[in-house]
């Protein structure tokens, strides 16, 4: 009875607490919202007032005609000052610096307007990072698509990128427009939070990937079995089905039972297709908000106005906070009736052992959940296309896997530690479809940029408070760095003995420096582990051609042969992290 009252006082704490930021966040956007338009519609006629009353502008006709266009005029022409202002500022920051303008995409209308409808477009319609590609032919790898007159800088230089990433790390931030687009449904986590708040949650979250944790592979062993008997009556069936839907589900069941100590179950959907059961709703929310995210991150700090009907977030949060609440109360419920040394056996009893605030706690696990769960989903997706394109890298597999563990056994620490042929698959994997195919930091002050653009001796200025995208899906497939066969699948290149590629940054899956993904060695071990359990089976996976969204015909007439356009029977796309467009329909047919 006791326990029960806690869990309820915690609950009511995290849903006081969940209420009052979202009061706050609409505060924000009010506030947001009011200072644009202060700024852009009223101060310039003001100040076009209050000039007008020191009698300076008494040689205009006084008639309402003059008057309304002088003050109509004012807008544009304070925007103009500004832009001026700041381009001077910028000049003048170059030189002291030493270093040279970026290039700037030349485009056709004010604005480069026409430059972000192409950018909109291609996002939709064209292979992932073509366009970053094109500009970067024409105007050196490192450019300004100077869109509606902001800086917006776009780099595939590795150099460039170990600068952003490591050596100047504090002069790079994800920044507040990032923090704010996100806030409403990740809070206040490791992912959306920059500066001292940061470190804090990277100190509380690391100590629980340590190695020694990463060993308890009960849980995939439990929703991998599941997978198996899915995949198995399949086969049986002779039925088609969509893996990417698969490993979406077996993700979210490990990661859910990873963090939280309790699985949403989704893969049990599979064969009973309850539309209204709690994981289906879940797994809609969580499908929904990473769309969600994908589009805000897209339309930049502009969102609110893309949503002046309500935050789109607040019904799909719901349904992930109806989930979580109870377990964050019985967590923090727990340590709080256990003693202060005890072994925690989840993320989130783990968290609640360094604070008490279950908003907090909630707010960390759910930036972990987001952060695992649709990146490892995405490379076994990829994994799974590229080895049915490759059938004999798939027996390579399989003949490494079953010398290790048999056909039965199912893998240690010890034995995944062996598997360097599967470890160099999804490398490869990795390198030629990266989860996160590009990326995003804001500079905090003006730098330069230390490696010149081909043609120029000097560094390149790269303007203070403006956008940086780096693009690993381009570098990790750019010639320069990994030889001519870049665009190949070719796992033996990891296991030459000698590095397969000739910049350390050219290979950023995980991204670098301080904020390098602290799942990495889960998410190797974690797909290791279900390849192992999949190559097991007496089954092979082959494509169905017939289902989904085929590649664009256009892609195969492409000139380039080294490029992967023509090669690729699938089509890749990209919103939060890279898909399957239509997902990836294959028969599990029995050896
Ligand atoms: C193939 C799987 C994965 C890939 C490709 C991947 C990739 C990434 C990338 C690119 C980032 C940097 C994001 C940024 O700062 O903008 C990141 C951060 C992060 N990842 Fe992963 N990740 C994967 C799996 C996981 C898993 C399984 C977990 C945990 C269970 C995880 C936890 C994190 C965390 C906590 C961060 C934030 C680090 C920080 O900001 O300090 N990731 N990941």
């Amino acid at each position: 009875m006791e326990a029960n009252t806690y869990n309820k006082s915690y609950i009511s704490v995290l849903k006081t607490r969940l209420r009052r930021s979202q009061l706050l966040r609409m505060t924000r956007y009010s506030r947001f919202l009011l200072r644009s338009v202060f700024n852009t519609f009223l101060r310039p006629p003001l100040v076009l007032f209050l000039i007008s009353k020191t009698g300076i502008l008494s040689f205009f006709p006084r008639h309402w005609v003059w008057t309304a266009s002088l003050y109509i005029l004012s807008i544009p022409v304070s925007e103009a000052i500004l832009a001026i202002q700041s381009s001077k500022r910028k000049r003048r920051e170059c030189k002291e610096l030493g270093a040279t303008p970026i290039p700037k995409v030349v485009g056709k209308r004010l604005g480069n307007f026409d430059v972000l409808k192409e950018l909109i477009a291609a996002e939709e319609n064209e292979y992932p990072g073509d366009i970053f590609l094109r500009w970067a032919k024409q105007y050196g790898p490192t450019y300004d698509m100077n869109i509606l007159w902001a800086s917006q800088i776009v780099t595939i230089d590795p150099e460039n990128v170990r600068f952003v990433l490591s050596s100047e790390f504090s002069s790079f931030e994800k920044g507040e427009k990032f923090h704010d687009m996100l806030e409403s449904f990740w809070g206040e986590g490791i992912f959306t939070t920059d500066g001292d708040t940061w470190r804090t949650h990277r100190a509380n979250a690391r100590p629980f990937f340590a190695q020694e944790r990463l060993s308890d592979f009960a849980p995939f062993e439990f929703h991998a079995q599941k997978l198996l008997e899915i995949i198995d009556g399949m086969a049986t069936d002779k039925q088609s089905f969509d893996l990417q839907d698969l490993f979406a589900r077996y993700t979210l069941d490990t990661a859910t039972e990873f963090l939280f100590g309790l699985s949403t179950n989704c893969l049990d959907g599979v064969s009973h297709t309850d539309k209204d059961a709690e994981y289906e709703h879940f797994m809609k929310a969580v499908n929904e908000l990473a769309l969600l995210s994908a589009r805000r991150i897209r339309i930049g700090s502009t969102w609110p106005l893309f949503e002046l009907t309500g935050d789109k977030s607040i019904a799909p949060t719901r349904v992930i906070d109806r989930f979580v609440e109870p377990i964050v109360a019985k967590a923090l419920q727990r340590t709080r009736d256990s003693a202060q040394d005890a072994k925690d056996s989840n993320f989130l009893e783990h968290l609640a052992h360094v604070t008490k605030d279950p908003k907090a706690v909630r707010d960390e696990s759910l930036n972990i959940l987001f952060a695992a769960r649709d990146t490892t989903s995405c490379l076994l997706t990829f994994t799974a296309y590229l080895l049915m394109e490759h059938p004999d890298v798939a027996d390579k597999m399989h003949e490494e896997v079953t010398t290790i563990c048999g056909l039965h056994r199912s893998p240690d620490s010890n034995d995944i530690k062996k598997m360097k042929y599967v470890e160099a698959v999804l490398n490869e994997t990795l390198r030629l479809f990266p989860p996160v195919p590009y990326n995003i930091r804001r500079s905090v002050e003006a730098s330069a940029l230390p490696s010149p653009q081909s043609g120029h001796g000097r560094q390149l200025y790269m303007p203070p408070r403006s956008s940086i995208t780096y693009a690993p899906i381009l570098m990790q497939r750019d010639p320069h760095y990994w030889g001519d066969d870049a665009c190949d699948f070719n796992p033996d290149r990891w296991l030459s003995g000698s590095s397969p590629f000739t910049h350390p940054n050219a290979f950023v899956p995980f991204n670098a420096g301080p904020r390098i993904c602290l799942g990495q060695q889960l998410a190797y071990i974690q797909a290791s582990y279900v390849w192992a359990r999949i190559l097991q089976l007496p089954i092979r996976l082959t494509r169905d051609i017939h289902t989904g969204v085929p590649a664009p015909s256009e892609w195969k007439k492409t000139v380039d042969n080294n490029s992967r356009h023509a090669r690729e029977t699938i089509w890749p796309h990209s919103d939060f992290v890279l898909r399957v467009k239509g997902g990836l329909w294959v028969h599990a047919n029995e050896d």
